[in-house]
């Protein structure tokens, strides 16, 4: 039997790079039930490493799309053998790793439609695919399909305004015309064309599931003001395109009830409502619990930003997207490469590999560094593109070393610096109610944030995200469940746990940093000028 009650539920999937997940949340939003199957592990026959295949050419990333669908089946399997009671899951929703993209062959909406309760679902979907092995987030190997996209709309400034983001290699559009122009015949036996999260929510109905506003924000094929497809960019990608996308819907929306192979397989109630899968990230952002004003700062091998803006500023760095629990407002991303990697190699240089060194040197000295500033990236940074350590004294004369503490002091201001600067240039503004929330590695050195706190201004909480996309996903099952009623996504997870407060602004610091940002922005700009040569 179970090992737990059965209970009214939600449940939040993620099919991620590595694993599809389930998490099973309860009324009181708690998380009462959580399974995963891991690809590399789990799914040997596919041969994949970290959930992917690189291709020779070093550039090409794809995943067996019947993988995914494979270890769908693994976890339901698993759920009725373990006494799992799907009658009492009133909702499900989903995330989806983003960018990747499904192919499904013309004539696969019948097989959908049709499944038999008695096979599983990899073994009905064998032949729906016109592509096996789709190109996933990591892919890079569209650079030319990228600047085709941006010399069709004029520019790379002109599709960040347009789509959030100027072209990326990763970014579905991309994809999909490498796809029409290297494998037309492909393309053409193509019916539809999914993003992973709406093709895991297809599973679930039955049918094809419409792709979100949030998850088609990162495709740089959806205009995001007016959510609605850009006739442009679509013909710059490949013919009849919308026909084979379909039209996107709000995050929020109930995409329809749950297929009856699911009813009568594993006893789900014919009522189940699926709610629209999105993004990771997104769903992430969901989990998190991140409401206006809010930052969340996560702290790993590459530090990444999830920003919510009511007013977006769309750059030539960054990515913003619909939001995907408030259809008002916007979330963005931003990606410094240079994160714990950076802070380790300090670490082992200025406080013989002690983080509680580190941590002393922190605590030493004053806030504001006397002035010092520096800039570390010992690899190519992506926020902004530069490489190598640069160090400033206090009359911004260029030194080539600082004394330990002063180092260690100057790579977390600059790291946190840089990080508000570039949220700033993206239109997020602290708010007298902002929180930030840290989450990742570095979130566990309560010295690391303090400067946080002092550079923002705000008070950082710390919370677990290690299921944050899952449980996002069971959230909004249940603002799904409010579907029509206009209550906000805030009201309906108001009882989930809330993060914990580490660290608030020391007195005084929001003058130091007011007085430093501008200073720092100027170093920054003028290491730019200086790596990249004289503008042509
Ligand atoms: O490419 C990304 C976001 O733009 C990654 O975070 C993927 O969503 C990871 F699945």
């Amino acid at each position: 039997m179970a090992e737990y009650a059965a209970r009214p539920c939600c449940l939040g999937w993620d099919f991620s790079t590595q694993q599809v997940k389930v998490v099973a949340v309860d009324a009181e939003l708690n998380v009462f039930y959580e399974d995963s199957v891991n690809f590399d592990k789990d799914l040997l026959e596919f041969g994949t490493q970290g959930g992917v295949h690189v291709h020779e050419d070093g550039l090409t990333v794809t995943s067996p799309v019947l993988m995914w669908v494979q270890a769908l089946d693994i976890i339901l399997e698993r759920m009725k053998a373990s006494g799992f009671d799907f009658s009492q899951v009133l909702a499900l929703s989903g995330a989806g790793q983003q960018h990747g993209s499904v192919y499904w062959k013309a004539g696969a909406s019948r097989v959908l439609t049709s499944l038999s309760p008695d096979l599983l679902l990899h073994k009905q979907l064998q032949s729906c695919f016109s592509i096996r092995d789709s190109p996933v987030w990591m892919d890079s190997s569209t650079t030319v399909q990228c600047r085709q996209l941006e010399a069709a709309v004029g520019g790379a400034q002109a599709l960040s305004c347009l789509t959030g983001s100027r072209a990326y290699e990763r970014f579905t559009g991309n994809q999909i015309a490498k796809i029409y122009q290297q494998n037309p015949e492909a393309y053409a036996h193509t019916e539809r064309i999914s993003l992973v999260s709406s093709f895991a929510a297809s599973l679930f109905l039955g049918s094809y599931a419409p792709i979100d506003y949030s998850d088609g924000s990162g495709m740089n094929l959806l205009q995001i003001q007016d959510k609605v497809w850009s006739q442009v960019c679509l013909r710059a990608c490949a013919p009849h395109l919308e026909e084979k996308l379909g039209s996107p819907v709000p995050s929020c929306s109930v995409v329809g009830a749950i297929s009856s192979y699911f009813v009568q397989r594993y006893g789900f109630p014919p009522g189940c409502k699926v709610v629209a899968f999105t993004g990771d990230n997104p769903a992430s952002l969901a989990g998190m619990k991140l409401e206006e004003g809010d930052i969340a700062v996560s702290l790993g091998t590459s530090d990444t930003l999830f920003l919510w803006l009511q007013e977006p500023m769309p750059a030539l760095e960054g990515h913003i997207f619909c939001n995907p629990v408030d259809a008002q407002h916007y979330m963005a991303l931003l990606c410094f490469k240079n994160g714990s990697l950076m802070r380790e190699k300090i670490r082992d240089e200025s406080a013989s590999c002690s983080w509680s060194d580190f941590s002393e040197a922190l605590r030493s000295t004053e806030m504001g560094n006397g002035g010092n500033l520096g800039f570390y990236f010992d690899v190519m940074e992506i926020t902004p593109e530069i490489t190598g350590r640069h160090r400033f004294s206090t009359e911004n004369l260029q030194v080539s070393a600082f004394p330990g503490a002063v180092e260690i002091r100057a790579l977390i201001e600059g790291q946190f610096m840089a990080k508000r600067i570039h949220a700033e240039g993206l239109g997020y503004r602290v708010m007298p109610k902002t929180k930030i929330l840290a989450t990742g590695g570095a979130s566990h050195n309560r010295d690391i944030l303090q400067v946080l706190a002092d550079v923002f201004g705000a008070p950082v909480y710390v919370t677990d995200t290690a299921n944050s996309a899952c449980v996002g996903s069971a959230y909004r099952a249940f603002h799904g469940l409010a579907a029509g009623t206009d209550v906000p996504f805030s009201e309906v997870v108001k009882l989930a746990p809330n993060p914990r407060l580490a660290a608030t602004p020391t007195p005084g610091a929001s003058q130091v940093y007011e007085a430093l940002l501008p200073q720092y922005a100027k170093l920054e700009q003028r290491i730019l000028s200086q790596t990249q040569g004289p503008p042509e």
